[in-house]
């Protein structure tokens, strides 16, 4: 099923005119056709009406520089734009939060900037895996939350979109694998100690690659260490946050604490929830 994901390039076509010798790479649009959206699960779908609704209500014209987050959700916040037109987005600059919404910006046909260019970004859009009633949130299930929290805290508005089983009371309700933390290779052993013992998570763990043998490395060239916390450490993210930042040898801790401005959850029956962060929740039907 063709999805505007990361492997958007493996499922571009090639076509070889009869002129030039050269085969021209040909990616297929972001924008999905209705046939495309028909054949989606109700879990994508309901990640689209997210993002849909959030740039539908953020995006201003008048927003210039514009973070792209990471994960599954993200591409369907890059389609909406790329709905918006040319006219729109040729005077913008998106900046990636990692390999794969750099690669997502470039088949977009959409300007690429980094966040050292522009450390003021006016809107970062990026998804979660799961956000809490006081819109904290895990991140970094996908390695790429140094890159993520830079481009939160550079924004002027954060917005999270996500479908609707990472809309939970506290954190580590459904996402139990643990807070990601990123650190640097050397010292991952050091803080694993740390964590198993004076943080109390003795489950912490290296994460492993799938498909390769060894750890998972970031886009920066770290480990990831996965640490679960007790439900009631969770219920206070900012104090575990700010305890596992200060062991040496953390880059970055997956939790963002206060951070986001609104949260967007597509729901099953396709209606969208938006969790604020003055702590008005509202309801958009389908
Ligand atoms: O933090 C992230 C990557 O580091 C992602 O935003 C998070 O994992 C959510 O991804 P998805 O939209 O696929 O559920």
């Amino acid at each position: 099923m063709p999805l505007p994901s990361t492997d958007i390039l493996s499922q571009a076509t090639v076509q070889v005119s009869p002129g030039p010798s050269v085969p021209t790479i040909v990616p297929p649009s972001i924008v999905l056709t209705p046939s495309q959206v028909a054949k989606l699960s109700v879990i994508e779908k309901s990640k689209r009406l997210a993002a849909f609704a959030a740039v539908d209500e953020h995006l201003l014209g008048e927003h210039r520089v514009i973070g792209i987050g990471s994960g599954s959700t993200v591409p369907y916040v890059v389609e909406r734009i790329v709905s918006q037109g040319p006219e729109l987005n040729k005077a913008r600059v998106f900046i990636p939060t990692g390999f794969q919404s750099k690669e997502l910006i470039v088949s977009s046909h959409l300007n690429l900037g980094d966040v050292d260019q522009y450390p003021t970004l006016d809107i970062t859009f990026d998804g979660a895996d799961e956000v809490d009633r006081d819109l904290n949130c895990i991140k970094g299930g996908g390695a790429c939350h140094l890159r993520e929290k830079v481009l939160a805290e550079a924004a002027k508005t954060f917005i999270l979109v996500a479908d609707y089983r990472k809309n939970v009371e506290f954190l580590g309700t459904n996402f139990s694998q643990g807070v990601p933390i990123e650190v640097v290779p050397f010292a991952y052993a050091k803080v694993l100690q740390n964590l198993r013992g004076t943080l109390g998570s003795p489950n912490a763990v290296l994460r492993m690659a799938k498909m390769k043998a060894g750890p998972v490395v970031s886009d920066n060239a770290n480990f990831i260490i996965d640490a679960p916390f007790a439900t009631d450490v969770m219920k206070d993210p900012y104090t575990i946050m700010a305890r596992i930042k200060m062991l040496t040898g953390v880059v970055e801790v997956g939790l963002f604490c206060h951070m986001a401005k609104a949260a967007y959850f597509g729901n099953e029956d396709g209606s969208v929830t938006v969790k604020w962060n003055n702590g008005k929740n509202e309801h958009i039907s389908p």
